[in-house]
């Protein structure tokens, strides 16, 4: 595991050593940063030094938001502060658990009837499960395109993989967060309640076959 670190590492300097951003120029994530355009956060050892603000996760300036009662989706996540296009609202923290612990989990909670999923697959070998241990980010619902305001990224920080939640268009305070879970991250047969006219999973599901909702025009 210590031997993968370190590879990992190294690899990350090749990225480290390229970033040429100026110092105070690159707010959001990495648009004028080499760092930031391979979703890698700066680090001291970028020609940009301490200035460069390409460190979402380090700098932990979490958006202010809050807990909020929806209508047919649970618990959700409201913004309780004005973000603009491309800012880090919050990282996705939770247990990280292997393929076969998920399967585990996921058995046990089908026997519970549990209907509120918190496992977000990150890639082959890993998921994040934030059922028991989470931050606010647990409670961003889904939504089918257009209607998401947010999105998750994939950053290599210090040779590890963390999950950022960021703005993907200017959001108003009271607007509820929401992202494109890509059916990666709740029960496969649950319906969606996400609202929009071209909702993926309702499109498909016999319920909105009986209601006559319309396809979308990229389907
Ligand atoms: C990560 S949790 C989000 C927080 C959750 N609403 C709660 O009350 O704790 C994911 C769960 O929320 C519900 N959910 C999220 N988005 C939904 C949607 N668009 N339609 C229906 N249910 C949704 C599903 O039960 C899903 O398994």
């Amino acid at each position: 595991m210590a031997k993968n670190k370190l590879k990992n590492r190294v690899k990350d300097h090749g990225i480290f050593f390229s970033c040429s951003s100026y110092p105070g120029s690159s707010t959001l994530y990495g648009s004028d940063c080499s760092c930031g355009m391979l979703l890698s956060s700066c680090s001291s050892s970028c020609n940009c030094k301490s200035e460069c603000t390409n460190k979402p996760f380090q700098r932990r300036h979490i958006k202010r938001m809050k807990l909020v009662q929806t209508e047919k989706c649970g618990y959700g996540i409201a913004a309780d502060e004005d973000i603009n296009p491309g800012e880090f609202i919050i990282e996705y923290v939770g247990e990280v658990i292997d393929d076969k612990t998920c399967e585990e989990r996921l058995l046990k909670m089908k026997h519970k009837v549990e209907t509120n999923f918190y496992l977000c697959q990150i890639n082959w070998s890993m998921v994040i499960d934030s059922t028991y241990k989470g931050n606010k980010s647990r409670y961003f619902n889904h939504s089918c395109n257009p209607i998401p305001n947010t999105e998750m990224h994939k950053w290599i920080i210090d040779g590890e993989t963390r999950i950022g939640i960021f703005a993907i268009r200017y959001i108003t305070n009271g607007e509820n967060l929401t992202y494109d879970y890509q059916f990666v991250q709740f029960g496969a047969d649950q319906d969606c309640y996400c609202g929009a006219a071209c909702c993926r999973k309702m499109l498909g599901s016999e319920a909105s076959k009986a209601k006559n909702i319309p396809a979308c025009e990229e389907d």
